[in-house]
């Protein structure tokens, strides 16, 4: 929505659902236009935000500061920012307020005076009650901005007030991992143990929770939120209670990813949790991701909300790599990302790409001794899958072809549950993405980026007890899994999310 959309445009005129739809228009086909997804997705939400900026709260050197003076120099003029950031904060130091009032007697004198100056505008923060709120807005518009601001100004208030502060007292957590990296939380199931049975030391551990972020809502189907509700009533030890008592906030954008072979939440029916327990919602409306690059930042928006006009996708095809008018292939940046609809495709690319570097760096001599840098890495452990049509392609026994062409789409786990690529073509520096959520918290999670930097061989094993195989014509050392101890990677970086 753009920024001057205001409050009666999002609630009553939105276009019908079924009329976004264009028989004419192969994406519109695809698409429905967010202004559609917000109504269908907060179908008797309405907008209540209080107004809390005159709470003073302790910082650093023990003296009191305003909220909205802080939060203006954090968010400037971004007022939907503001005063997402004041109503998280202020609920936050409610709830602390609360638990310090139950133990009022012990209390040491900065809580004291903290309490008795700002008593009565705490209680009427969100009048009293748990807060449940959507955070919503176009990507680049500051949703992880803000809820990262959230969690480190609570952080800052609760140290100041010598009160604990650990993962758990705001449990961050994103729907998948690549997105819980950007917010530094984990994955929604394991934070909130979705997957697990809840064990004595889970709920000592939630001793302290006050509130949960859910990031990434798009991606996740009701029986998850469902589920996240029970979990905290089983973490808190409150089962009376929405999510256990808990602040719930629940972040994302609709237009963008949606559940994996599921109905997104939007299309539920009689979905109580979403229809009538959120009471709160925010929505960010000012772009900041691309602020040095407007143009490119209205087209986005314009691929969100009804889609492309035809200048768009004029303009998008003038820098088509290839075409007549557009850039040529020696012109593609070493540090592309490439996005690619299947992983066919994906896998033709990474091909691609190794060729030009053996090209570049290998011998077909087989008298030559491959170079150190590049080293393939067979898969142990795989089943072959069944009559892959690929497979018939090319005869199993030319090896070259057969390492040349075979990819993730031929081979499964022995439990079947994934797929992965036989025959890893890696070199030193050669970007790779890690495809599991391995450990979330120090960003290693499904999507993350990084750079092949080496292996480390099992005792033994040397350069020269490997095999040679030869691909396209070149030769290359080629290590088989069992071989190694380790996989060492490098300089992990979080990749951006694609906004459309
Ligand atoms: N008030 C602000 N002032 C300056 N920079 C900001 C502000 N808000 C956000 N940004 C910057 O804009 C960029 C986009 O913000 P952010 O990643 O939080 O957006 P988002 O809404 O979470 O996007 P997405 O939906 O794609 O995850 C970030 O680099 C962030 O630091």
């Amino acid at each position: 929505m753009g920024k001057n959309t205001n409050e009666s445009v999002f609630l009553e005129n939105v276009q019908p659902f079924a009329a976004t739809f264009s028989a004419s228009d192969s994406f519109q086909n695809t698409r429905v236009s967010a202004a559609a997804l917000h109504r269908l997705s907060l179908k008797k939400t309405t907008r209540v935000v209080d107004t809390i900026g005159n709470i003073q709260l302790p910082v650093a050197n023990g003296t009191l500061a305003n909220i909205r003076q802080y939060s203006k120099c954090l968010f400037g003029d971004d007022e939907d920012q503001r005063q997402t950031f004041e109503c998280l904060t202020a609920s936050f130091v409610l709830k602390l307020y609360q638990r310090a009032r139950a133990e009022e007697t012990s209390l040491e004198s900065t809580k004291k005076r903290f309490l008795n100056t700002e008593k009565n505008v705490l209680e009427k923060v969100n009048r009293g009650a748990q807060l449940i709120c959507f955070l919503s807005g176009p990507g680049g518009t500051g949703k992880s901005f803000v809820i990262t601001s959230y969690v480190r100004y609570c952080s800052e208030v609760c140290s100041n007030l010598r009160i604990k502060f650990d993962s758990k007292t705001i449990v961050v957590s994103a729907i998948t991992g690549a997105a819980a990296v950007s917010i530094r939380g984990q994955t929604t199931a394991s934070a909130l143990c979705l997957k697990r049975h809840i064990i004595e030391d889970d709920v000592k551990q939630w001793e302290n929770t006050y509130a949960v972020v859910a990031d990434e809502i798009s991606f996740s189907k009701k029986s998850e939120i469902e589920s996240a509700n029970h979990k905290c009533r089983e973490l808190k030890e409150e089962q009376s209670l929405k999510f256990g008592g808990v602040d719930i906030v629940f972040a994302g954008d609709f237009t963008q990813l949606r559940p994996v072979r599921a109905k997104p939440i939007y299309l539920e029916d009689d979905f109580v949790i979403w229809d009538d327990w959120i009471h709160t919602f925010f929505e960010l409306r000012t772009n900041h991701r691309f602020k040095n690059d407007v143009r490119w930042g209205n087209i986005l928006s314009r691929f969100r909300d009804l889609g492309p006009s035809v200048a768009d996708v004029n303009l998008i095809n003038t820098r088509v790599i290839g075409s007549d008018d557009g850039p040529g292939s020696h012109e593609i940046p070493k540090n592309v990302t490439y996005a690619t609809k299947t992983n066919v495709d994906r896998m033709a690319i990474n091909d691609g790409i190794f060729f030009n570097h053996m090209k570049d760096t290998h011998s077909k001599d087989p008298h030559v001794v491959p170079p150190v840098h590049t080293l393939c890495i067979k898969a142990g452990n795989l089943n072959w899958r069944k009559n892959p049509r690929e497979l018939t392609r090319f005869n199993k026994n030319t090896e070259d072809i057969f390492y040349a062409c075979v990819g993730e789409a031929h081979v499964k786990s022995v439990d079947e549950s994934k797929t992965y690529d036989p025959l890893l073509k890696l070199y030193k520096n050669r970007p790779v993405m890690i495809n599991d959520n391995i450990d979330v918290t120090n960003c290693e999670a499904n999507g993350t980026m990084c750079e092949f930097e080496g292996v480390i061989f099992k005792t033994g094993v040397t350069i020269e007890s490997l095999e040679k195989i030869v691909i396209d014509g070149y030769h290359v050392w080629c290590a088989h899994v069992s071989q190694l101890e380790s996989i060492s990677i490098a300089e992990l970086y979080v990749p951006s999310i694609c906004n459309i």
